[in-house]
């Protein structure tokens, strides 16, 4: 009998291409997406050597970090973004990529157009230098970030090295309460592990929870994994995955789709596989989560209240969570429903999808952004935008006075002009709340795009599990 092996040996073995005494492997890679901050000195490399890319046709590339989310029809204002933006430009017709503009219906954030064009399909390794390439790992690929010379490398001979990762499993029992959804599952994993306990490690999501999960809320979870430490998160490919990327523009299709299918369905991990780390959570046990910190595991309950860091014995960790609340500007004790928004921020690859939009819609219909807060909505591709207005989202979004965007990364990261002022306190479902992330002196909070939606109409976080 074969040794039973987890989802992540599989197609770690299926994609190995050398394998040295000392573990290391060389990995041939299927799929690479490319974005403009971390591909021009990979691109100029190859250039100086000489080279081309190896197969063009695994590589996809999209502008998405540094893109306004105001009308681009009449050109990219800021002068370092408009540079970012022609050099990709410039380098997918230099070395034959496929490029998705800025004018592009099927433009967005990579990690939300890679699925959405069937890019991204199970059993696959995906690259793309840029640690939420995780995100992938929901449809039962092993996907992960790189650095810009292993963009190189991946560009010039389409495999990476590599070294095996440990086999983590979380498992995600019961079923989720009303209001609770997959960022609070995610949010409240990082929360248990801390940010370095997946170190190491590939972790795979199962349990009742997860498979009850939308494609939508698999790839959220999964978007995280690298915010818990791990190298990258992967659920069990199933029928709502195939559901998703059958007669997708780059799916495979006939027979073709057939054949795969019956692969994709040997891929789960095997029933007694062996997982160095493994995880229990209660699905029915989750709150809503906010983070109060500076960082994703600094979690709470939205009906707790901001915890005290003199309750931590270890004085290294005491002082960095005081500095965390001196810089978040709150106090110990105070209640999260308490704490009053100036901002609020719903997109990113971790919740810029259709199903994220459409939870907004539904709690926001026929209400207003309260005054003191500044809401924003930004679509995470064109595809998303498009078809949140053919069901007539956006103007249910306008109505309630949100702002609705072109689709890019935004204020994720505001690497645009979509930022945070210092001081200001945002509500925002993307996936970092590091000191700066949305802009100088910003305040992130971490939520759910329910909770967002909550709280940019009451000006402060609701328990939307008994607002009635
Ligand atoms: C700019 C890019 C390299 C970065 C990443 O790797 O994740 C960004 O996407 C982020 O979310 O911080
Ligand atoms: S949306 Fe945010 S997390 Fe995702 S790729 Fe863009 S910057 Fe990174």
């Amino acid at each position: 009998m074969a040794k039973p092996r987890t989802m992540y040996d599989k197609i770690f073995d299926e994609h190995v291409v050398d394998r040295q005494d000392d573990g290391t492997c060389l990995l041939y890679i299927d799929r690479h997406l490319v974005h403009e901050v971390t591909s021009p000195q990979a691109f100029e490399g190859l250039r100086l050597a000489g080279r081309t890319v190896r197969q063009p046709a695994k590589t996809l590339a999209v502008v998405d970090h540094n893109v306004p989310t105001t009308d681009r029809t009449h050109g990219i204002e800021d002068p370092e973004s408009a540079i970012q933006i022609e050099t990709l430009a410039q380098n997918a017709r230099d070395f034959g990529v496929e490029y998705f503009d800025e004018l592009d219906k099927r433009q967005g954030i990579v990690h939300v157009v890679g699925p959405e064009q069937g890019f991204t399909l199970p059993g696959m390794t995906i690259v793309c230098g840029d640690s939420h390439t995780s995100t992938h790992g929901a449809f039962g690929a092993l996907a992960h970030g790189i650095g810009t010379s292993e963009v190189e490398h991946v560009l010039a001979t389409q495999t990476l090295i590599q070294q095996k990762a440990k086999n983590f499993r979380v498992t995600v029992d019961g079923k989720l309460p009303e209001g609770v959804t997959a960022k609070d599952i995610i949010l409240s994993i990082i929360g248990e592990t801390g940010t370095a306990g997946g170190t190491g490690h590939v972790m795979e999501y199962a349990g009742e929870a997860i498979r009850a999960l939308s494609m939508e809320g698999r790839m959220t979870v999964c978007n995280m994994a690298i915010e818990g430490g791990a190298r990258a998160g992967m659920i069990a490919p199933d029928e709502k995955t195939y559901a998703y990327l059958k007669d997708r523009p780059k799916s495979p299709k006939g027979e073709a789709w057939d054949a795969a299918v019956r692969y994709w369905e040997t891929l789960r991990s095997d029933d007694d596989a062996v997982f160095d780390t493994e995880l229990r959570l209660d699905a029915a046990s989750l709150p809503p989560i906010v983070t109060w910190g500076t960082s994703p595991e600094d979690v709470i309950s939205v009906a707790g209240a901001v915890p005290d860091p003199d309750q931590i014995p270890q004085e290294n960790k005491r002082l960095s969570k005081w500095r965390a609340l001196e810089y978040m500007g709150l106090k110990p004790g105070t209640k999260i429903t308490d704490i009053t928004l100036d901002r609020v921020f719903i997109g990113s690859c971790t919740n810029g999808r259709i199903e994220d939009l459409r939870v907004v819609a539904k709690m926001v219909e026929g209400k207003r952004v309260h005054d003191a807060v500044n809401a924003m909505i930004v679509p995470g591709s064109g595809i998303v935008k498009m078809q949140a207005e053919a069901e007539g989202l956006d103007a249910i979004f306008k109505a309630a006075g949100f702002d609705w965007r072109e689709p890019g990364c935004s204020m994720c990261l505001a690497m645009n002009a979509d930022r945070l002022a210092p001081g200001e306190r945002c509500a925002s479902t993307s996936n970092r709340n590091f000191e700066g992330r949305q802009g100088f002196k910003g305040r992130t909070h971490l939520v759910s795009p329910a909770m967002a939606a909550a709280a940019a109409i009451a000006g402060r976080f609701v328990d939307i599990r008994t607002r009635g």
